[in-house]
């Protein structure tokens, strides 16, 4: 035997009753022995509640709802049943009952009273208008049903609202009721009776319970909850895209699951199926084939050790501290009876090993009350100081790991704490149950939403992860980033289980943001035609707002208004990539700073392609550094357009043309005097300087140019350009000076001790500059234990790809990372 229950919005319109029957015929004809309940159809509940109390108020507009429920159902009818007979049968049938339903709402107008007593009653009929309809379709469909109203085998006391259920008395009425009628029995949910034959109902959850109480009272071999989802998924869905339907889980789990607000049953339903240990299925009615969630006591070891994640919006923390608690038994005992007394329900508690503190989270409307309650209950102790007033900390949640098998693996607190610490998330407070079902962490409402999906990723997609990026410059190094993006997702997404999300972009114009990723495909148009001016405050404003896990944000600017705002978004507990060299090598005292926040809030400040574009620089310095190698020297060839220029430069073209070869190849800053200078060349090595933990600011760094006197000064880069096409001779002279001793130009820099120079040198054959082709840089590490043949990191070191690659590649890491 198998206990059926159809539900909610799965019963709220005539297809979808259609679309049950259709499912209970195939049980029918496959033999199986099954009774189904049925609620209320979807609304019709709440509209009773809302008739009655329009009733109860004097006000005549309860007629039309009442007329609105009754053409509902007669409608339904209309709709449901073919057979004409049968039809006009069932129509008048209704009319006769809700006939009734009219008289005994008059009469609650008349008292001007809808006593819970009355209540049940009234509600009664939206179970019983339901269960009769569908009963009578089933019949016309082919399968032998029988109306069952619950009130005859369903037993309780007077409690009405939420009656106590008699369970032997009711189990003993179910077990002969089935004996003497072995047609299929279309229950009503919810409701029951009391002595007297009084009508009452089963509370939050009812038609559950119902199902619940057939199924231990018929022994049966299953029950089948049917909603409209598909199973009980591992988080909200409306919060976590990617939550999915939990197969298995134990009675407890799903007890704690539904403790915590998820949609599975609610705990006192569960009882007398786990009392009888009878397995219950959570099913969809829109997708019958598919398993849904089997709760049952089996429970799996070696599985997942987290079940699911849910969380209570909306709580206020209370603390009760104070040097009186401290080794004083009876305290809990005294704040948590005061609370009872108060009839205020505990929805969490921590305390301390000092015993200094007891935090207790409640509903925040009860707050006060609890406040005032542990404030009264220990009055004597607050007058004289050693015990505080009751501090309320409200707008937090509470979310919850829940899993049998966490108390068989250890690192799971870990793995939670580093996956809100990453995101910035703030514990204000934690709990774990006794019986390790749950970890619970008190935090802010705000980012309860980031929290869900942060630990729905730590632990049911460590390998499937949206990174959230929000970009600002689409220039050169911008649009190309993008473009691989776009190139690389499908693979990310395969191979590494990685969706890269663009929801924040902009360039010096504009302002674009989607929080479910900008079509790559037509972000150009998109941007051109977005509504918002750039403003980047506002756009920090809007990541913060969003919210959203593994935000990185990335500069493709080479401006330092956006660097500016490093500090704010590393702050936010967002982390930064960027190729932009302008927080890296302004002062000293800032550097330091954003490296410093970073490590404060967990995230990551990278910049790899500072120097030497996309070659691995940084991160090889670093890994030099962290191994326990001492940097002796450093020099290093590190501008990609003066590479290109110089090895460009053979006496047949003018200098000026080649320089624009290098700005158009995509070589050069946006403003190429940045690199003519020799500036680009001193930010490089004072970041490497900065990174080899020597405290250097730009003015330290000594920079001899070779630009003829006058150049700088030019008013715009055409002015530029025009005084390198005046200066041709000069450019030719330096060239000629080089190549007549077997040499060539290379614009190099040296850091020595805490000594940082930039200057052109003329090299020969012996120098390992001298090979250096196209855009090459080369950096050339000199440490004890590189101390007789240096470590060596050559290559292109300027343009588009690269660059845009070696950002790319740091975000990525930055998402392993995170
Ligand atoms: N080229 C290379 O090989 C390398 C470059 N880099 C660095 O990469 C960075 C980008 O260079 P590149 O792509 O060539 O530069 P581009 O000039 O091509 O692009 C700059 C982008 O930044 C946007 N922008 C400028 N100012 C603002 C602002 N105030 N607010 C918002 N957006 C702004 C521009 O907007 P708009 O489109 O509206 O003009 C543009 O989209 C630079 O910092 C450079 O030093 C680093 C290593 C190598
Ligand atoms: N303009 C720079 C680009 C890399 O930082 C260069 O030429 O090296
Ligand atoms: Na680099």
């Amino acid at each position: 035997m198998k206990v059926l229950k159809f539900g909610g919005s799965s019963v709220g319109q005539p297809d979808r009753i259609r679309g049950i029957v259709e499912i209970l015929k195939k049980y029918y004809a496959s033999g199986d022995h099954f009774t189904v309940v049925f609620s209320a159809f979807g609304g019709v509940t709440d509209s009773l509640i809302e008739m009655s109390t329009l009733a109860a108020q004097g006000e005549d507009r309860y007629g039309q709802l009442f007329d609105a429920f009754a053409e509902r159902h007669q409608q339904a009818i209309t709709e449901l049943l073919t057979n004409d007979a049968l039809r006009r049968e069932t129509a008048q049938q209704m009319r006769r009952s809700h006939e009734v339903l009219k008289n005994l709402l008059y009469g609650i107008f008349l008292v001007r009273e809808a006593s819970p007593r009355t209540m049940d009653y009234v509600l009664s009929f939206g179970e019983r208008s339901s269960a009769y309809i569908i009963s009578q379709k089933l019949l016309e469909a082919g399968v032998p049903a029988e109306f069952l109203d619950a009130r005859r085998i369903i037993k309780t006391d007077k409690t009405f609202g939420n009656a106590k259920v008699n369970f032997e008395k009711s189990y003993q009425k179910i077990r002969e009721y089935y004996s003497e009628h072995p047609k299929v029995q279309v229950v009503t949910g919810f409701i029951s009776s009391a002595k007297g034959g009084l009508t009452t109902t089963l509370g939050r959850g009812g038609s559950d319970y119902t199902a619940s109480l057939l199924a231990a009272g018929l022994d049966a071999d299953a029950i089948e909850i049917w909603t409209d989802v598909s199973g009980v998924l591992t988080a909200d869905p409306r919060r976590v895209k990617k939550a999915f339907t939990i197969p298995k889980m134990t009675y407890a789990e799903a007890m704690e699951m539904s403790h915590f607000g998820a949609k599975v049953i609610y705990p006192p339903t569960l009882m007398p199926a786990l009392q009888k240990r009878i397995p219950l299925y959570i099913k969809n009615t829109f997708e019958p084939e598919f398993e849904g969630t089997k709760v049952s006591e089996e429970s799996n070891p070696e599985g997942a050790a987290v079940r699911g994640i849910s969380s209570i919006n909306n709580v206020a923390l209370c603390t009760v501290s104070g040097t009186g608690m401290f080794g004083v038994p009876g305290i809990a005992g005294r704040i948590f009876g005061s609370l009872a007394a108060a009839g205020i329900n505990v929805i969490l508690i921590t305390q301390g090993s000092s015993e200094h503190a007891i935090s207790f989270a409640v509903q925040p409307a009860s707050a006060d009350a609890a406040k005032v309650a542990v404030e009264d209950a220990f009055a004597f102790e607050i007058e004289r100081g050693v015990v505080n007033a009751v501090k309320v900390e409200r707008e937090l949640s509470v979310v919850a790991i829940i899993g049998e098998n966490m108390r068989y693996q250890p690192g799971i607190s870990g793995r939670l704490f580093r996956a809100l610490g990453q995101n910035g998330i703030n514990a204000v407070a934690i709990a774990q149950g006794s019986s390790e079902l749950n970890v619970s962490v008190v935090i802010a409402k705000e980012d309860e939403t980031k929290a869900l999906n942060a630990l729905h990723e730590a632990f049911f997609l460590s390998d499937h992860k949206t990174l959230h990026l929000f970009i600002v410059g689409v220039g050169l190094i911008g649009g190309t980033l993008l473009s691989q993006i776009k190139k690389q997702n499908e693979y990310l997404r395969e191979r590494r289980g990685m969706e890269v999300k663009v929801v924040g972009l902009a360039n010096s114009k504009k302002m674009l943001f989607d929080a479910e990723g900008i079509d790559l495909e037509n972000w150009r148009t998109a941007l051109q035609h977005a509504e918002t001016k750039i403003d980047l405050a506002v756009f920090v404003g809007r990541m913060r707002d969003l919210n959203l896990s593994n935000s990185i944000f990335v500069d493709n600017t080479a401006n330092s208004q956006i660097a500016s705002f490093y500090e704010t978004i590393l702050d936010e507990s967002i982390s930064v990539s960027t190729p932009n060299k302008i927080a890296t090598s302004s002062g000293y005292l800032q550097y330091q700073r954003l490296k410093n926040i970073a490590d404060k809030r967990g995230v990551q400040f990278r910049y790899e392609t500072n120097v030497g574009a996309g070659l691995p620089v940084i991160s090889t310095l670093r890994d030099l550094i962290d191994s326990g190698d001492r940097i002796n020297k450093i020099e290093g060839v590190l501008s990609g357009s003066l590479s290109f220029i110089f090895n460009n430069m053979d006496g047949s073209r003018p200098f000026a043309e080649i320089v624009r070869e290098a700005k158009e190849k995509g070589f050069t800053e946006p403003d190429p005097r940045t690199d003519l200078s020799g500036k680009d060349v001193a930010r490089k090595i004072l970041i490497l300087a900065r990174e080899t933990g020597i405290a250097l600011d730009a003015e330290d760094v000594s920079l001899s140019g070779f630009l003829p006197e006058g150049a700088m000064e030019a008013e715009s880069i055409e002015a530029f350009f025009t005084i390198l096409e005046e200066e041709a001779a000069y450019f030719d002279g330096l060239y000629r000076q080089a190549e007549k001793d077997g040499k060539v130009l290379r614009m190099v820099a040296t850091l020595e001790g805490e000594k940082a120079s930039v200057g052109i040198q003329s090299v020969g054959k012996d120098n390992p500059f001298y090979t250096l082709s196209g855009s090459d840089n080369m950096i050339v590490f000199y440490t004890d234990r590189y101390s007789v043949r240096p470590l060596v990191v050559r290559g292109p070191g300027a343009g588009a790809e690269v660059t845009a690659a070696g950002v790319f590649a740091e975000i990525i890491q930055i998402g392993t990372l995170s």
